[in-house]
Order: structure tokens, then sequence, then C-alpha cells
């Protein structure tokens, strides 16, 4: 049978990798030019339905004119609501105000809410695509490069507590994810930097290869072009992979949570202060820190550590906590806001540790007193 007309227009071009999740499995879409004919795409899947955007203000700059024309253009209703840009958003406050803006709008259940922007837009609008009329239609619409590669991909939505990160929210899958990787070019160098981290964590996790490939070919990404749009339909394959096998996290998709579990306490010590530190910088000093910590354990070569921490600070990423401006709290401080990491299973912390490059693992029961003491001889060098 032959597609619709209309169904080739975002497509065509484009790589199209499928989460596969039974009814919900869902399509990313990745290629440039996407906001544009991503009204006929949205059409397709609401047939009849309105959509509030959520963005922020940064991105509502950058990439929303683009995205209201192709909706006009497909002949859907929509309302836009921006956020401030940053980490700080993804908090209780603005998740009750999204949700009340979407009510006043009259939005019903069969709306969709399109997240149009990075990992907070998508992460917070998500929860609340999962919360208000007790689950609407959502789609991703991802502009930075740590939003394409990941956090779009896998149904992952909240917002962050004083308790620590991400400890509030869903796990509630989009309809469909549009890349529009020309949205990368209007992206800051230092933001660009920190989604290449969670590229470069795919490699770690479990593929050497793509490891070797991203040191060869890391000026060419940050250059934009093929080898941009290879790495983030790469980054979605691997994902989508893990998140198939594993949707809630019982077991491997906590892979995904490589260098995590540092760089979320080191995030919540700077009170998500994203002039101090933001997320993909917090994972690339996780990732050293997992590497060296596996290392101090006998389990990974220093060769490793080594090269890990070569290749991120090729690319301009920090990898010490030294890195981070300003004071950080004492260790032990840090340790109690890794204790309530939502891997921890009763009261015993999990790490994913590494046998070395692309052979990480999931290790529970890591004793609180090496993470301690690991931790209080790397802040030594912040002295
Ligand atoms: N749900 C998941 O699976 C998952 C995965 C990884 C990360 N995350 C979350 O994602 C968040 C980090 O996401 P992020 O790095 O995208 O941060 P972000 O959403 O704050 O975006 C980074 C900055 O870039 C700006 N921006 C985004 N796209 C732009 C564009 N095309 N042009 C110009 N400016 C643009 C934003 O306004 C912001 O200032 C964290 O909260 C993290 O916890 C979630
Ligand atoms: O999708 C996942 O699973 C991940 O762990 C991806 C991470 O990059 C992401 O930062 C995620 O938000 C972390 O999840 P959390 O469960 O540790 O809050
Ligand atoms: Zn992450």
């Amino acid at each position: 049978m032959t597609a619709p007309a209309e169904a080739s227009t975002a497509r065509e071009g484009a790589q199209t990798v499928r989460v596969e999740l039974g009814e919900r499995s869902y399509d990313i879409l990745v290629g440039r030019g996407l906001i544009a004919s991503a009204g006929d795409e949205i059409a397709r899947l609401l047939s009849g339905g309105r959509v509030a955007v959520i963005t922020d203000d940064n991105v509502a700059k950058a990439q929303l004119p683009a995205l209201k024309a192709s909706l006009d253009a497909a002949g859907i209703g929509h309302v836009t609501f921006a956020v401030k840009p940053g980490e700080p958003s993804k908090r209780f406050s603005t998740f009750e105000q999204l949700c009340d803006q979407v009510l006043e709008a009259r939005l019903e259940r069969g709306d969709a809410i399109v997240a149009l922007g990075g990992g907070v837009v998508g992460d917070l609008a998500g929860f609340v695509a999962a919360s208000v009329r007790r689950g609407m239609r959502f789609i991703q619409m991802p502009t930075s490069l740590l939003a394409q590669v990941d956090s779009s991909v896998g149904g992952k939505t909240g917002i962050n507590s004083r308790h620590g990160k991400n400890l509030i929210g869903a796990f509630y899958q989009p309809g469909l994810v549009i890349a529009d990787t020309a949205a990368l070019d209007t992206l800051s160098p230092r933001e660009f930097r920190a989604g290449y981290a969670e590229v470069a964590k795919y490699g770690l996790i479990d593929d050497a290869d793509f490891f070797a490939w991203l040191e060869a070919n890391h000026r060419e990404i940050f250059a934009g072009g093929a080898a941009r749009d290879e790495a983030v339909a790469a980054s979605c394959r691997a994902k989508a992979r893990v998140v198939a096998d594993d949707e809630f996290e019982a077991g491997n998709r906590a892979l995904l949570n490589l260098g995590h579990t540092f760089g979320h306490a080191l995030e919540s010590a700077v009170d998500y202060d994203g002039a101090r530190l933001v997320h993909g910088e917090g994972v690339a000093i996780g990732m050293r820190l997992a590497h060296a910590f596996s290392a101090r354990l006998g389990l990974c070569p220093q060769e490793d550590v080594a090269r890990v921490e070569a290749h991120l600070k090729t690319v301009g990423l920090p990898t010490h906590m030294k890195d981070i401006p300003g004071q950080l709290p004492p260790a032990a401080t840090l340790l109690d806001i890794i204790a309530q990491d939502k891997k921890v299973t009763r009261g015993a912390l999990t790490f994913i540790l590494t046998r070395g490059i692309g052979r990480s693992f999931v290790e529970k029961g890591v004793d609180p007193q090496e993470v301690l003491s690991f931790l209080t001889e790397e802040l030594v060098e912040q002295i």
C-alpha cells in the first residue's frame, strides 16, 4: 500500500528509529529541517486535535516561529507556554503553572502537549502530559543535542525536589519524536558540548567501537553535517534498544545512568545553578569518576580512565570536581545526596561501574565507606 502524500513530507531525507514498546511503540525522526514540516506529521497523529506547545524563552526565539508556521499550514490550532530557560524550571511551581495553563486553554485529553526544547522542557512537559486529565497525547520536539540523543527518548519525565534530582515524575512515552538537527545550529557551544557527554556515554556503556568512532570523528560532529546526524541517530538507536528491553528500569536500563549517580549529586550540590554546572557537564565529571572509582576497586584499567578523561577534555568538557567553579560541600554531604538516588534498594547504594570502555555493569550494594573515601580523595584536588 502506498503511504499518503503528506506522510512522506517530514520523513523525506530523515532517518527513522523505531522504539519497540508494543502498543506504546513510536518513531524518532532525525534529520535537518524537520520543524518546518512537523505540522503534517502531528496532524497525522492527532487527526483533528489541538496542541499546547511548551517551550522556554530561548527556544521560543530561535525555533518557535518555524513550528507555528508549520502548525498553521497543517491547520492545527495551537497555544504556547514558555518557561524560563534552565534547570530551576524543573520544579513544582512551574509544573503547577503549566498544568493550570493547559487546563485554562481547555485542552482535552485527546489533544497534545508538544515539548519544543531541551531536556528541561521535555522532562517538564512530559510530566504535564502524563498528569493533566490523567494523560494527554505527547510529542517530543528536542532542540538541544542532549535532548535529541537522550532525554526525548524513553519516557522518563519529571521534576527535581529539594531532596534531589528527578525525584518526582512518571514514565510516560511520547507518541512521536521529531529531532530537527538543524535546530542545533542555534545551540550554544557550551550546551552542545554538554549534550556530547551523553553521546559518549553510549560508547562507554557497551560499544567500544562507537567510542573509538567518536574519538576519530568528534571534530566533524561538532562542525555539523552528516557525522552529527549520524551521531544523533546512532545514539537514538542505542537508547531505543535499551528502553525496549527494560522500559521501567527493572534491570539494565540503569546502565543509561552511567556517571549520573555522581553527576546528579553534583547538580544538586550546586543547587541546579547552570552557571556552575549543567546536566551534561555533571555527567562528564560523573563518567570520569565512575571509571576512576571502578579502577580504585580493581575493576577498570587505568589506561581506560585516562582515555575517557582525555577524550572528554579534548572536546572541552569538565572531568574533575575541581572544574566546577566555587565551593563544593564535603564528601559526606555528597554521599548523603547519593543516598536519595532512585537506584537505592533497601538502603543499599547502586552504581554503574565498569571493567573498561564499553564494559559497564550495574553493581548493587556498593560500600558507602568506599564511596566516601573515594570522594574525599577526589575533593582534596579541590583545595
Ligand atoms: N528524561 C530523560 O531521559 C533525560 C535524559 C537526559 C537528561 N535529562 C534531563 O535533561 C535536562 C538537560 O537537558 P538540556 O541539556 O537540553 O538542557 P536545557 O533544556 O536546559 O537546554 C539547554 C539550554 O539550551 C537552550 N536551547 C535548547 N535548544 C536550543 C536551540 N536549538 N537553540 C538555542 N538554544 C537552545 C535552552 O534554552 C537552555 O538554555 C536535565 O534536566 C536532565 O536531567 C533527561
Ligand atoms: O533514560 C534513562 O534511563 C536515563 O537514565 C538517561 C539519563 O541520561 C537521564 O539523565 C535521566 O533523566 C536520568 O534518570 P534518573 O532516573 O537517574 O533520574
Ligand atoms: Zn543524563
